[in-house]
């Protein structure tokens, strides 16, 4: 290295000290305002379950940040800086218990900690509805489920939980779905004759095994990161699954994104106990049974059409008691408090066998 070099890498390492120190104080003074707004919320509502976690102002402190962000770091990535920000105040406020659909390394974690950063107490559970059922206990704040993917459809189950459970969608998170397939290192030289991975991935995949990997036996296991323990065990198998559960298990990568749509993604619901306000940019979804009559779906639509609200999706469901014909899960763009949506969702009620709103909820940023 020439001195010149020397010289100048030296003083821009100086300012960037600098610069630390000042980032670190204005984060302090951050955490000491959270912890302010924490002492103000609990004298408001003493002996009261008090709040902690707020969504809309969640969302509206990322969207200003994505939208006022000078560069030269993309919106997402200051975004993503300050995620993590907000996530530790939380903690200093209130530590979050986030039940998800485990076990550790599924891309439902990756969703969960993509929405809520990483100052969380991760709950990984076996199922969607053991999900539901540690939030309505209140053993865990918040969960997260996974609710439709772009190659592969709506997640039923999830749909389905929600005709039972009292609880209210109060946010959502995309992420792009990468599959790897992968093995363990110790295992590497062997001839792969069995693949693990969960059924939904190997959909996501099918294209891609037909091509390259024909004739070798698929086993559908209950996650990927399951499917991951296995190839880490057994000699002569392989994994498909993300990146987090070939960190977890010490797997190598031997092909990298082999999902067959290049936009894979996958839209998982945050669900907890309590309604969220409006944010500035929302969606809401019902749960809506109508007659089994000519004209229903139309009766059902109508009302989205004549006030103009945009409708972001729309599946039917099998009713689970013999009495509902239809159950239509509906996504739209609104929130409850908007004078249009109240319009609709009272229209709609009055045609309904039964409408049951799920929860408006601030539209995701990350
Ligand atoms: O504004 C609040 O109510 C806060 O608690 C502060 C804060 C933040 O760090 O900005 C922290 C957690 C909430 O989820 C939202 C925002």
């Amino acid at each position: 290295m020439s001195s010149d070099e020397q010289a100048r890498l030296g003083q821009l390492r100086d300012e960037i000290d600098r610069v630390d120190r000042e980032i670190m104080d204005l984060i302090s003074k951050r955490a000491e305002c959270a912890q302010e707004v924490a002492r103000v919320k609990m004298e408001a509502h003493p002996g009261e379950d008090v709040f902690f976690y707020r969504p809309e102002r969640e969302a509206q402190v990322l969207r200003r940040i994505k939208e006022s962000n000078p560069g030269p770091l993309s919106g997402e990535e200051m975004a993503r800086l300050f995620r993590e920000i907000m996530s530790a105040c939380l903690a200093l406020e209130k530590p979050m218990h986030i039940a998800f659909l485990g076990p550790l390394g599924t891309f439902t974690q990756a969703a969960a900690l993509k929405h809520f950063g990483h100052s969380v107490v991760s709950v990984p559970l076996p199922a969607i509805d053991a999900v539901f059922r540690e939030v309505e206990s209140g053993a865990a704040h918040y969960g997260v489920v996974p609710v439709e993917n772009s190659t592969e459809g709506m997640i039923n189950h999830t749909l389905d939980m929600f005709m039972s459970s009292p609880l209210k969608i109060c946010g959502e998170v995309q992420l792009r779905i990468h599959h790897h397939l992968m093995v363990s290192p110790k295992h590497k030289d062997e001839e792969i004759i069995r693949i693990y991975s969960h059924q939904q991935s190997f959909a996501q995949c099918r294209q891609w095994l037909d091509t390259h990997r024909y004739g070798i036996e698929r086993v559908t296991v209950s996650s990927n990161a399951e499917a991951a323990r296995r190839a880490a065990e057994e000699p002569g198998t392989a994994a498909i699954a993300g990146d987090m559960a070939a960190e977890l298990y010490g797997l190598e990568v031997l092909a990298a994104s082999i999902e067959d749509r290049p936009d894979n993604t996958t839209r998982f619901l945050i669900i907890g106990r309590e309604e969220v306000p409006a944010s500035g940019n929302d969606k809401s979804s019902i749960l809506v049974s109508m007659r089994n009559k000519p004209g229903a779906l139309y009766q059902l639509l109508e009302p989205f059409h004549k006030h103009g609200l945009s409708l972001t999706r729309i599946e039917t469901r099998p009713s689970p008691s013999g009495t509902w014909a239809y159950v239509f899960y509906i996504d739209f763009e609104g929130h409850v408090e908007d004078e249009q949506v109240s319009r609709v969702l009272s229209e709609i009620d009055e045609e309904a066998v039964e409408l049951k709103r799920l929860g408006s909820y601030p539209i995701g940023v990350l």
